[in-house]
């Protein structure tokens, strides 16, 4: 076991043989910490102990004695598959996994519970100081936007004044580490704008030096582009709370904790400071996305006019109008609005509304618990309440790819994960005026309660269960799905391609592109790229595109469009081709990710190789890459800068993703492909496990985030399409 910083420091540790994980028959995800007598008569789950390091985990023999070398690549994914099938929360099929990465939203779950004034229960408090100990930089003892992100002073504020609220005095070693650090930052003036936010909330900033967010943008027609409507969804979810909370100057009671922290977290005393001079105060060290002339401009007028101008009447009005938007947001995602950070702030928005004790806060402070995920280094808020339906959509159709669905040991893996998919299409509609789509027949990332469709996530969920239902193994299930509810993913799917002005044959993520791009110049958050606007992802049109192949195979309904959508989607892939071969990746990382995708969705039109100059550059992009052992490595560094930058050394992640786009173009020198499938085989634990090595994910540009369970899917699925390829 590695020695962790909170051990080194001997803070105190709950006992993780009590942590248990609940997960209902919809996926959701929740940590209760038992009595000693209640865990005596309940065990931890397979992935629970295995996860926390607690005893009795099963590990998968040994396949034999041969070196790693020696054994096929069928024999590797089939034992890598031994070990991710343990995995598995056989009930409800899903296989859970710590979403951690982003830094910036455990502030949520204890701001809230802060300003209400209710109490985070002690194991879950303890576990949250070790985790923010544990991912404190090595060297300053900061935090960045992410865990593996330099020091930042949103990161170092934000963490620092959490590890205060949740009980650790300043003279501790990390508190006095860190406050030399922020210091060194310029201190909390510079934090970014939603670090602003979050500051003012508690009584450690002033609204007056926080960029507005006037809810009065949600009276203009709909027809403008600037109308929130027409946001990114997270975006618009963000600032309708904050627009409410910001316009209220929502603020906690003083206590003398705060009295305290405010004298820690600035280089000058904090009744010196005029924070109406520091709405634009953003640490260089923050800053990825500076502000443009044009919102500088914006922000001025607004600050105006909401200080001399705006009447009161209208803003009861407007915030009025926010909170019945907002109310409906929470009934189509019963409570867990889109993901953690709006849901802070909703939840914010409806303890001033509703008061402490009302049924609709207390829901809120049930939902919280679905998105805390408890790991070895401690307890963090995730990047959404989980990544349920994304990795069992990948779970199944990789154990397809690689043969081993409908071996004996594996049949109950992929009946459990199918039938998790199965009961999380969406069957009713959200509630009119929500400014959503329809979304019956779709897919979310997460959960089916979570309640947003999301492209890729709806086309790879068709794809995986038409493999299973398609599947003479698995005729006894086929009907836990109707062809019927296949076609309705198959209208939202095509409901979500960009046929109008923009970007015309793409996808993005949860909507159709609703306005221009160019709204990306009123970004305000500072630290992330492409916010306002969905924008046209190649990965998000890949995904789609397999999804919309694999089901013409066997289901002639509305082949014509299907036919069409297909065409459109590969010609806007080639179009956004890099001059290098490469595409960017906007949710993996990074080039090599999207190279992937492309490939594969190039694959089911038949183009290879051979046949296609797209691919043939794509491959020879992959190739240049190769390291001396055989590996790729990505680095996160990729995503931020957007030119190519290699990591130290060869990631397993990174390997499968490039072997995979390789082996589908058909790429013609297989010692090359050789090289990368040893490296699999050799970095494989005897029980079959991957280690876990660096971050797989990212998003809006500059936040890392782990996909725990790709270092188990991606592997299978390039070990299992050689052995397919090479191997009888
Ligand atoms: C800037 C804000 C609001 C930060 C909160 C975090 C969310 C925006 C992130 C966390 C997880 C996240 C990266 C995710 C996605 C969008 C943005 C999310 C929800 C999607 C659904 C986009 C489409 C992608 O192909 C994929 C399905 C992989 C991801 C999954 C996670």
């Amino acid at each position: 076991m590695v020695m962790l910083y909170s051990d080194e420091l001997e803070l105190p540790k709950t006992d993780h043989r009590l942590w248990r994980l609940r997960v209902d028959s919809l996926g959701s995800e929740k940590w209760e910490y038992l009595s000693n007598a209640d865990a005596k008569s309940d065990e931890q789950s397979s992935y629970v102990k295995q996860l926390l390091g607690t005893s009795g985990f099963e590990e998968p023999s040994p396949i034999d004695d041969r070196s790693a070398e020696e054994h096929s690549a069928y024999e590797t994914a089939f034992q890598g598959a031994r070990f991710f099938s343990k995995l598995q929360e056989p009930e409800s099929g899903i296989f859970p996994c710590q979403y951690k990465g982003p830094m910036f939203l455990t502030v949520g779950y204890v701001g809230v519970h802060f300003c209400a004034g209710v109490p985070i229960p002690e194991p879950v408090r303890i576990e949250l100081v070790r985790f923010i100990v544990n991912s404190a930089h090595p060297v300053d003892g900061g935090w960045g936007l992410h865990e593996v992100d330099k020091s930042t002073a949103f990161g170092t504020a934000i963490n620092y004044v959490l590890l205060r609220l949740l009980g650790l005095p300043a003279d501790h070693i990390v508190c006095k580490r860190a406050q030399k650090t922020l210091h060194r930052l310029g201190g909390a003036l510079g934090v970014p704008h939603w670090g602003k936010c979050w500051l003012s909330i508690l009584n450690l900033y002033k609204w007056e030096g926080v960029n507005p967010a006037p809810p009065e943008l949600w009276l203009l027609p709909y027809a403008l582009p600037i109308h929130p409507g027409r946001w990114w969804v997270h975006t618009r979810a963000v600032y309708q709370a904050l627009g409410y909370l910001s316009s209220l100057k929502f603020t906690c009671q003083l206590t003398p904790l705060l009295q305290e922290i405010r004298g820690e977290i600035y280089v000058k005393p904090f009744d010196s400071i005029d924070f109406s001079k520091h709405r634009n105060t953003v640490c260089n060290v923050d800053l990825y996305y500076p502000h443009t002339k044009i919102l500088n401009t914006a922000n001025s007028a607004l600050t105006f006019y909401e200080k001399h101008m705006r009447p009161n009447w209208l803003l009861r009005y407007t915030n009025k109008k926010c909170y019945d938007l907002i109310k409906k947001e929470i009934e189509n995602t019963d409570y867990l609005c889109i993901a953690p950070v709006s849901m802070a702030f909703c939840a914010l928005v409806v303890l001033a509304e509703e008061g402490k004790d009302s049924y609709q806060f207390k829901r809120f402070l049930e939902g919280f618990k679905e998105v805390l995920f408890m790991g070895p280094k401690g307890i963090t808020v995730m990047g959404t309440n989980g990544a349920q339906t994304w990795d069992c959509a990948f779970a199944v159709q990789y154990y397809f790819v690689a043969g081993l669905a409908e071996k004996p040991e594996f049949k109950s893996t992929i009946e459990s994960a199918y039938k998790f998919l199965c009961r999380t299409q969406f069957d009713t509609e959200c509630v009119p005026g929500s400014f959503r789509d329809k979304r019956i027949g779709g897919w979310p990332f997460s959960t089916k309660p979570q309640g947003y469709t999301v492209s890729d996530c709806t086309a790879e969920a068709l794809k995986a269960i038409i493999m299973v239902k398609n599947s003479p193994a698995f005729s006894h299930v086929k009907d836990e799905i109707s062809d019927e509810r296949l076609t309705k993913g198959i209208d939202v799917l095509l409901s979500l391609q960009n046929t109008g002005s923009f970007e015309y044959g793409s996808f993005a993520t949860y909507e159709k592109i609703r306005a221009t791009t160019a709204l990306e110049k009123l970004n305000p958050a500072e630290v992330f790229g492409n916010i306002m606007v969905e924008f046209p992802y190649v990965e998000c049109t890949d995904s789609s595109i397999l999804g919309l192949t694999y089901f013409t195979k066997y289901y002639s309904y509305r082949k014509n469009d299907i036919e069409n959508a297909i065409d459109i989607g590969i010609k806007y892939i080639k179009k956004a081709q890099g001059e290098d071969g490469s595409w960017y990746g906007c949710w993996g990382i990074c080039f090599t990710y999207a190279s992937m995708f492309a490939l594969e969705a190039f694959s089911t039109v038949n183009e290879k190789y051979t046949n296609s100059r797209y691919v043939k550059k794509a491959c020879e992009f992959l190739v240049s890459k190769q390291r001396a052992d055989g590996g790729w490595s990505e680095s996160m560094k990729s995503s931020e800068l957007h030119t190519y930058v290699e990591a130290e050394k060869s990631l397993v992640v990174q390997t499968s993703w490039a072997l995979i786009g390789l082996l589908l173009a058909d790429y013609p020198d297989k010692a090359t492909i050789d090289k990368g499938i040893s490296l699999l085989k050799q970095r494989q634990l005897a029980s079959g496990n991957w280690k876990f090595e660096a971050p797989e994910g990212v998003f809006n540009h500059s936040c890392a985030i782990e996909y725990a369970s790709y270092r188990f899917l991606f592997p299978i699925k390039a070990l299992g399409l050689y052995a397919k390829k090479y191997e009888s």
